[in-house]
């Protein structure tokens, strides 16, 4: 962003934070206006040009009755999704830090339903991901039927793979070792394969016992993270629906580690981790800020650091 530009907008607060390394940029757009287009928040993902950053994550006041705030979520693609564990645990965080409530347990109202934090102590979070969804329309993911695995070619190999929703879509596959798992030949192909037609999260996963795992998972709009909390939901929900994780697991991600806790069909998934905050800054704006700037070609939008 050019000074000359950043010098005619308003200012916007905001703070930088992250869950187990997949990092936020975190708005209060309570207290302060704000609505950015695509392109802005792509430039402000930008890990050399902008403030870096996996999700934008922005706290509006509720549309709904019994519910604390809405939980709005862009990818650094600036794509608007519809759930993100991690974020969600920053998200309780930041509403307290901020002082917006003072309570325990926030009910927040996502794209895809309502969703419960419970703060736990400071910077320590359980999230009720709500019941996964493994009906192939509603993941979205085309198949004639429901199955706990499905065949998807990618061109000359088969994949096997389960598909699940956590609000967001993910596939989920199952690998010997996650450090040599080919994370970012497949995980970009099966993000925009055909048979995800809003595209998908897509998670590399390794058993290491019933009741521990490690994952990897190429993310949706933002490609591989340090963690994904929605992704490791689903990944424990097909490991149990394979028979093989119990209903406690440990889920070892680059970033750290969730427990992630699932009863079984129609339950919903509990997700336990950190929620850290990083450091609170302020940016000028473009004056016209809902966003007209193109992209310099060739420019990519999110530098990954993996
Ligand atoms: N990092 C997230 C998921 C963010 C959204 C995802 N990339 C999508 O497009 O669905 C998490 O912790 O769940």
């Amino acid at each position: 962003m050019s000074p000359q530009r950043r010098n005619q907008g308003p200012l916007l607060r905001f703070t930088k934070m992250h869950g187990l390394g997949n990092d936020f940029m975190v708005v209060d757009a309570i207290s302060q206006p704000f609505r950015l287009r695509p392109e802005m928040i792509r430039e402000l993902a930008d890990r050399n040009f902008g403030v870096g950053f996996d999700q934008l994550l922005v706290v509006e006041p509720p549309g709904l009755p019994d519910v604390d705030f809405r939980y709005r979520i862009f990818n650094a693609d600036g794509s608007e999704v519809e759930q993100c564990g991690n974020g969600a645990r920053c998200f309780a965080k930041f509403v307290r830090d901020q002082r917006l409530t003072n309570k325990k347990v926030i009910r927040v109202q996502t794209a895809r339903g309502v969703i419960e934090l419970r703060v736990i102590r400071d910077g320590v979070v359980m999230v009720n991901m709500g019941v996964p969804e493994l009906n192939p329309p509603a993941i979205p993911f085309a198949a004639e039927r429901r199955k706990t695995v499905y065949s998807v070619e990618v061109g000359s190999q088969t994949i096997e793979l389960s598909a699940v929703s956590m609000g967001n879509p993910h596939a989920v596959i199952l690998v010997d070792n996650v450090d040599t798992a080919p994370v970012s030949e497949l995980g970009p192909r099966l993000e925009n394969h055909p048979r995800f037609p809003s595209r998908a999260n897509i998670g590399f996963l390794q058993i290491l016992s019933r009741s521990r795992v490690r994952l990897r998972v190429y993310e949706r709009g933002s490609g591989e993270t340090l963690a994904c909390g929605s992704g490791a939901c689903a990944a424990v929900v097909a490991g149990c629906l394979r028979g093989l994780l119990d209903n406690r697991v440990e889920v070892e991600l680059r970033g750290g580690r969730l427990t992630i806790e699932w009863q079984g069909e129609g339950s919903p998934v509990m997700m336990e981790g950190p929620a850290t905050s990083v450091f609170e800054g302020q940016l000028r704006l473009p004056g016209d800020a809902a966003g007209s700037r193109r992209r310099k070609p060739g420019r990519p939008h999110n530098k990954q650091r993996h």
